[in-house]
């Protein structure tokens, strides 16, 4: 689905990605490690064709994956860490709006139902979203990532302040898209839910993607163990 060759990115001569070479199938969650600076944001912003590689190479479904390359961009779905949508309309009308934006009309009926898929309790529909948790704007970012359709769906630490309660309903949605055949990017500094909710995992030091795994070879304990001895 999407694959980077050599993919990098540097400011002013100064390497913040270096050499990328990964391939995320359909159906799969991705979780990549890092510290601060690492370059996590930064591969982000390259495979959603943000900003542009220096070197190398990303596609997606076959499509080079660049700023302007709106045949690529369809295919994906960025959720960033606070979701910013329009506060003074409703979960159901920001959907409606960013879905028609994409080219995509929904009935309201088919509305209803990608809240309720994303979990979106049904009393808040109606709400404003300036009245909505950072959880539940994140169900509505994720419920306009399929009402685009995106294969894949990138999020810039999805888990960090969510409580426990909405971190499992997180996962657990996660897991029936990547069940469905959608595929799942993210970057985040939880260790032991990325263990949970990934089928593979990558670790970044300064540039470097210097491993990867996957999660039914390695339990949270050894991941931490091995993140502490990589970065
Ligand atoms: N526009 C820019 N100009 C210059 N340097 C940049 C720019 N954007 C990012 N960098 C540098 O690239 C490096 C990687 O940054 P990036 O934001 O990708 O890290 P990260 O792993 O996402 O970190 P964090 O966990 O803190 O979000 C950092 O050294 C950062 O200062």
């Amino acid at each position: 689905m999407i694959t980077t060759i050599n993919l990098t990115k540097k400011y002013n001569g100064n390497t913040v990605l270096n050499n990328l070479n990964l391939n995320i199938e359909k159906g799969e969650i991705f979780c990549l490690l890092g510290q601060n600076g690492a370059g996590k944001t930064t591969t982000i912003n390259l495979l959603m064709g943000f900003i542009k590689a220096t070197s190398g190479e990303a596609q997606i479904n076959g499509y080079t994956i660049s700023p302007g390359n709106t045949k690529a961009r369809k295919y994906l779905a960025y959720i960033p860490e606070v979701v910013q949508l329009y506060g003074n309309l409703t979960g159901i009308e920001n959907l409606d709006f960013f879905s028609k934006i994409a080219g995509f009309k929904y009935s309201k009926k088919e509305l209803v139902s990608l809240l309720d898929k994303v979990g979106l309790q049904q009393n808040a529909h109606l709400n404003k979203l300036s009245s909505y948790s950072k959880g539940m704007r994140q169900k509505v970012g994720i419920a306009i990532a399929l009402a685009k359709n995106a294969d894949i769906i990138f999020m810039d630490e999805p888990i960090s302040g969510l409580d426990p309660k909405a971190t499992v309903e997180f996962t657990a949605i996660c897991k029936e898209l990547a069940k469905e055949g959608k595929s799942i990017f993210m970057a985040t500094h939880d260790i032991f839910n990325a263990v949970k909710v990934g089928t593979k995992i990558g670790i970044m030091k300064e540039g470097c993607l210097v491993y990867t795994t996957y999660t039914n070879k390695i339990n949270a304990n050894e991941l931490q163990d091995l993140y502490l001895k990589t970065i």
